[in-house]
C-alpha cells in the first residue's frame, strides 16, 4: 500500500508542473521560442521516465538488500517488478491528461494526489477485504483444527510433531522434503455407498484427523495403521488425487495444491492398486514411464535388466500385464515409481504378494535408496517390513495419529519391557495359576505341586515380581516383564537354564517387545472404538 501511494505521488507531483506552465503561459513562450509541443512533451515525458526509473529500480534495490521475506520470493519480486513497470506510461498518460481538468497549479498540487489515491484505494480496498475474509476463515478453520486436537487425549509426540511441522511451515528455511500439517479428509458418501456400510447412521467418514508429520532427508517413514486407518488416503492427498477438507501438504518446499507439475516432478508413487494398462508388456513399461521420467536413453536398458533381474521378473518381461500375477505386477509398479530417482517417493503396501526373495530384494533397493536426500513414505501391514526398513513409524487408528517417532523410542514407551515365552515340561501338570478354587487340592498334593505350572509361575515370580501373566495356552504361558525387572540379563537365562535343566520347561524365549506388539495395541483401540460408535 505504501509503496503504491509513494509511486502515484511521482506522476502527480510532475503534473502540477504541467499546469503551472500552462498557467504561466510558458509553454507558448517556449513554442514561440523555437520549442514545439512535441519538444516540450517529449522532454516532460523524458524527465518523469527518468525520476520515475530511479525510484523504481531503488525500491528493487531496497527489496533485495533489505531481503524483505515475502516479497524477494521469485514470483513475488517478479510480479513487482512487472506491474511497476508496466505503470509507468499509464501514470504517464492519466496524469498529462488530468492536467487539463485543473487551470491553477495550486489547485492542481491539491487535488491531484487525492484523486490518485482515492482510485488507487478502491483497489486495495477491494483487496483488502478478500484478504480480510480469506484470513478470517482460515482462523475459524484454525479454530476448528485445535479444538480437534485438544479434543483426542492427543500424545505428547504427536502435539510436538505438529508443532514442529507448523513452525517448520512458518519459517521456510531448510524445508524437509515432506510436511503435512493438520490434515482432515472428510468423505461424504452420497456417491459412493459401499464406503459407508459401518457407519449406516451417518453420511460422512472421517477418514483423516489433523495429521501432521515431517519427514527428513534419507529417512523412510513408515505409515502404519489397522484397515481403514486412513494411510491410503493420506497418500492420495499427496499425489492431488483426493482434496483434503483442511491441511496442507509440501513436497519437497512446494504446496502441493499450488504447483502440481513441480511436485510431480519430485514424486513417485506407488499405489496399493496397480495402474498398469493390460496390452503393453511389462518392459514397454518400464521404457516408456523412464521416458516420460527424463531417463537417458542408453540407462533405459542398464534399469530394466538391473530391475527385472533383482525382482526375479526376467520370464515376464515380454508379457503382457494382463497375463501377470498379481506379484509380478507388484513389483513392476515398484520399478515404475523409482524411475527418475523422485526426491520423494509413497510406496503403499509395495510388497504385497511377493516372494520372500523378491521381498528380500526389494528392501534391499529401499533401504540402499533412500539415503542422502531422497526420502520415502511406507505404507504396510508387515511389521517385520516396518522394522527393517523404517527409521521413524506413525501408527494411524481411525484417522488420527496415535503415536510417532523413532521404532525404539516406540517400543520403550509403549512395550516398555520384555516377553517371556515358556514350553512347559511334558511331565508338569497345567494348573491354572489364578485359579482358587483348586489351590487346596493342589497344595494337598506336594508332589504334584512341585511340578506344576503354578510352581513354574512362583518362580517366574521371584525373578522377575511386577512380571503379569499375559496367556496360557495349553504347555505355554507367556509373561510381560516390566524393563525394570530385568536388571541382568546373564541372571535371567540362569534362572530359566535351571528351571529347564529340571525339566520344568522345554524351551524358553526371552525378547524385547516387538514393533508388533505396540501395533496391536493401537489396532484394538480402533476395534474398541468402532464398536463403541457402532
Ligand atoms: N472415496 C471414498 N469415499 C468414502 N469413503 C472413503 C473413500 N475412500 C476411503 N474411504 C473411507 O476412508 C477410511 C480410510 O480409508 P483408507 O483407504 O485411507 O484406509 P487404509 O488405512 O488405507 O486401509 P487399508 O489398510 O485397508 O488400505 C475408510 O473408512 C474408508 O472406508
Amino acid at each position: 500500500m505504501m509503496i503504491g501511494l509513494t509511486f502515484s505521488m511521482i506522476p502527480a507531483g510532475l503534473a502540477g508542473d504541467l499546469v503551472h506552465d500552462r498557467e504561466i503561459g510558458a509553454r507558448s513562450l517556449l513554442r514561440l521560442n523555437g520549442v514545439g509541443f512535441h519538444i516540450y512533451f517529449s522532454s516532460f515525458l523524458l524527465v518523469m521516465c527518468i525520476m520515475y526509473l530511479i525510484s523504481y529500480f531503488a525500491l528493487l534495490i531496497i527489496i533485495m538488500a533489505f531481503g524483505i521475506p515475502s516479497l524477494i520470493i521469485p514470483p513475488a519480486f517478479a510480479a513487482i517488478a512487472i506491474l511497476y513497470f508496466m505503470y509507468l506510461p499509464l501514470a504517464l498518460l492519466s496524469s498529462t491528461v488530468l492536467c487539463y481538468v485543473f487551470d491553477k497549479s495550486e489547485t492542481a498540487r491539491q487535488f491531484f494526489p487525492s484523486i490518485v489515491t482515492a482510485v488507487g484505494f478502491i483497489g486495495y480496498t477491494v483487496v483488502a477485504m478478500v484478504d480480510m475474509l480469506s484470513s478470517a476463515f482460515g482462523r475459524y478453520a484454525l479454530e476448528e483444527e485445535s479444538s480437534i486436537a485438544t479434543l483426542s487425549d492427543e500424545d505428547e509426540d504427536v502435539k510436538m510433531e505438529r508443532e514442529r511441522v507448523s513452525a517448520a511451515l512458518e519459517h521456510g528455511e531448510d524445508v524437509s522434503p515432506v510436511l503435512i500439517y493438520n490434515l482432515n479428509k472428510v468423505y461424504k458418501c452420497n456417491e459412493q455407498k459401499h464406503f459407508c456400510k459401518m457407519t449406516a447412521s451417518s453420511d460422512k467418514i472421517t477418514a483423516l484427523r489433523s495429521v501432521s508429520l515431517e519427514v527428513k532427508s534419507g529417512q523412510v517413514f513408515g505409515l502404519l495403521g489397522p484397515n481403514g486407518a486412513g494411510k491410503t488416503t493420506c497418500l492420495r492427498i499427496m499425489t492431488a488425487e483426493e482434496q483434503p477438507s483442511q491441511g496442507r501438504v509440501q513436497i519437497s518446499g512446494t504446496d502441493v495444491t499450488s504447483s502440481l507439475s513441480k511436485v510431480f516432478g519430485n514424486l513417485g508413487y506407488c499405489p496399493q492398486h496397480d495402474a498398469l494398462w493390460n496390452k503393453i508388456t511389462v518392459a514397454e513399461h518400464i521404457e516408456c514411464f523412464a521416458n516420460i521420467r527424463g531417463v537417458k536413453e542408453e540407462q533405459v536398458k542398464v534399469l530394466i535388466d538391473t530391475y527385472v533381474k533383482g525382482l526375479e521378473i526376467e520370464e515376464h518381461r515380454k508379457k503382457q500385464t494382463k497375463h501377470c500375477s498379481g506379484g509380478t505386477k507388484r513389483k513392476l509398479s515398484y520399478i515404475l515409481c523409482m524411475l527418475g530417482r523422485p526426491h520423494v517417493v509413497l510406496l503403499d503396501e509395495p510388497s504385497t504378494g511377493m516372494d520372500p526373495m523378491s521381498k528380500r530384494f526389494l528392501w534391499n533397493s529401499i533401504l540402499a535408496s533412500f539415503k542422502g536426500e531422497r526420502s520415502a513414505i511406507l505404507t504396510t501391514h508387515s511389521m517385520e517390513e516396518a522394522d527393517a526398513l523404517c527409521s521413524r513409524i506413525g501408527i494411524l487408528v481411525r484417522g488420527g495419529l496415535r503415536c510417532i517417532g523413532a521404532i525404539q523410542h516406540l517400543k520403550n514407551k509403549y512395550g516398555g519391557g520384555y516377553n517371556l515365552e515358556l514350553k512347559l515340561g511334558p511331565q508338569v501338570s497345567i494348573l491354572k495359576t489364578s485359579d482358587s478354587s483348586n489351590t487346596s487340592e493342589a497344595e494337598s498334593d506336594i508332589a504334584e505341586e512341585s511340578t506344576s505350572s503354578r510352581h513354574i509361575n512362583k518362580l517366574v515370580m521371584d525373578t522377575f515380581p511386577n512380571a503379569v501373566l499375559d496367556e496360557q495356552f495349553e504347555e505355554r504361558i507367556t509373561y510381560k516383564i516390566p524393563q525394570a525387572d530385568v536388571t541382568s540379563l546373564s541372571g535371567c537365562f540362569a534362572m530359566l537354564e535351571k528351571i529347564k535343566e529340571q525339566k520344568l520347561i522345554q524351551e524358553y524365549a526371552l525378547s524385547q517387545t516387538t514393533i508388533e506388539q505396540v501395533f496391536l495395541q493401537f489396532a484394538r483401540q480402533q476395534e474398541e472404538e468402532s464398536s463403541l460408535d457402532e
